[in-house]
């Protein structure tokens, strides 16, 4: 199918969509994703080396779908989870262009326009959806919809409602169409919280979002994720849920004031170990006080998967290397080892152990006190540098942004 310019939410693109299910080869018992690609992303995944690899596997059983008042149905977890631990890890059902070109009627208005281009979508998305195992079909077609009075097709009103972001897939595409939107059966189950227990990363190697939880959880509690950026004011939150129609009622929501400026408070710190490190007017634990009040916000606020809760453990890893403290960093290196939904998690195993040699190898090991290469002129420069440009600065060395 041939398209020429324009998408319902902005961007636009030439070429020709891809329908495509994918693993290519699946049995009948490997679980499939059915997709609606813009040139060159189906060739994304056939280049990977060993795709698709396989979907990994909770070691018992999560979680339960369940009926809940005011909310449709939630997901709630059969069994204490611990930070880090895998829920599930599933293919989506549909992996689809979050816009397809459309033609330009002459004399749209810009809302029949905007009509026009969301019929033409759901045309697309139809057809991928007849394309689907009837299992897949009928899974997707359960799928609540919050979207059926505002123009928005059967299908494209699921999408809309349920979808997760799917990037990575587009080998050129900028802005909103570098973008896909993905509809998971079991994902979609989970309502919002701006105190999310959970939180899934998008596994291209495998076609699949792994969900994992962010801190402890109970058995029989629910099991939420964000819809909309969390670190932003009730306010904010709230206009970004609208289009979910329904009102958040959690803590964070019902305590608007304070709980907005906790969140202020964590967007405004930025945990530096090496600006401490240069410091010698602040004292040898001051980071660790600061970061440990912020973790404290962190906890109170039930923010544990956004990226500032990485960044403050690496610190308070990388601090106690600093200050020679093996026994305390191994500590926070196996906190550092929970993170298993963030992209930025690094691999922290010879840290692990407080009498490994990689501690006294480690290039910050004691520079608070000893100076060492990254007390000297040059080690200084070199850091100031990687920095400078958004780099960072590890037991490795220095590392640069690649942009
Ligand atoms: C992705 S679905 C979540 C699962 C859904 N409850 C169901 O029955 O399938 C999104 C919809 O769930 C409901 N929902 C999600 N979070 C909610 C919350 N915190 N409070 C009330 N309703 C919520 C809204 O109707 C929203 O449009």
């Amino acid at each position: 199918m041939q398209i020429k310019e324009c998408d319902p939410y902005g961007g636009s693109t030439p070429g020709a969509m891809t329908f495509t299910r994918l693993p290519i080869d699946a049995g009948p018992d490997e679980p499939v994703s059915e997709c609606l690609f813009f040139p060159g992303s189906k060739e994304v995944l056939m280049k990977l080396r060993g795709f698709p690899q396989p979907l990994l596997r909770p070691t018992a059983p999560t979680f339960r779908v369940t009926d809940i008042p005011g909310k449709g149905k939630g997901a709630f977890s059969t069994r204490v989870l611990k930070m880090g631990d895998l829920i599930l890890n599933e293919r989506p059902l549909l992996i689809s262009a979050r816009g397809v070109s459309a033609s330009h009627p002459e004399g749209l208005t810009e809302a029949q326009y905007f009509q026009h281009s969301l019929n033409t979508l759901e045309e697309y998305v139809e057809i991928a959806i007849k394309r689907m195992r009837p299992a897949n079909k009928a899974a997707f077609m359960a799928l609540t919809n919050s979207h059926k009075e505002d123009g928005s097709g059967p299908i494209v009103g699921i999408m809309r409602t349920n979808s997760v972001a799917c990037d990575g897939l587009s080998p050129d595409m900028k802005g909103d169409l570098a973008s896909y939107s993905a509809v998971c059966k079991d994902i979609s189950r989970l309502n919002h919280s701006c105190s999310p227990n959970t939180a899934a990363r998008f596994d291209i190697a495998s076609l699949s979002y792994q969900l994992y939880a962010v801190r402890d959880i109970a058995a029989g509690e629910e099991l939420t994720y964000q819809y909309t950026p969390v670190n932003y004011s009730a306010v904010e939150r709230q206009k970004g849920l609208n289009s979910y129609d329904f009102v958040c009622a959690c803590t964070a929501c019902l305590d608007a004031p304070a709980s907005d400026a906790r969140r202020a408070a964590l967007a405004a710190f930025k945990p530096d170990v090496m600006e401490w490190v240069y410091d010698r007017t602040r004292p040898d634990d001051w980071l660790l006080v600061k970061c440990r009040e912020h973790l404290e916000l962190i906890e109170r606020e039930g923010l544990q998967q956004i990226g500032l809760h990485f960044d403050i453990v690496k610190a308070m890893m990388e601090a106690y290397i600093c200050l020679g403290d093996a026994q305390a960093a191994s500590e926070w290196a196996a906190r550092l080892k929970k993170f298993q939904w963030d992209d930025e998690r690094t691999d922290v195993e010879a840290l692990l152990n407080p009498a490994s040699p990689a501690y006294k190898k480690h290039m910050l090991w004691r520079v608070r006190f000893d100076g060492g290469f990254m007390q000297s002129k040059l080690g200084k420069e070199f850091a100031a540098l990687a920095l400078a440009s958004g780099g960072s600065v590890g037991s490795w060395g220095m590392v640069f942004p690649m942009k």
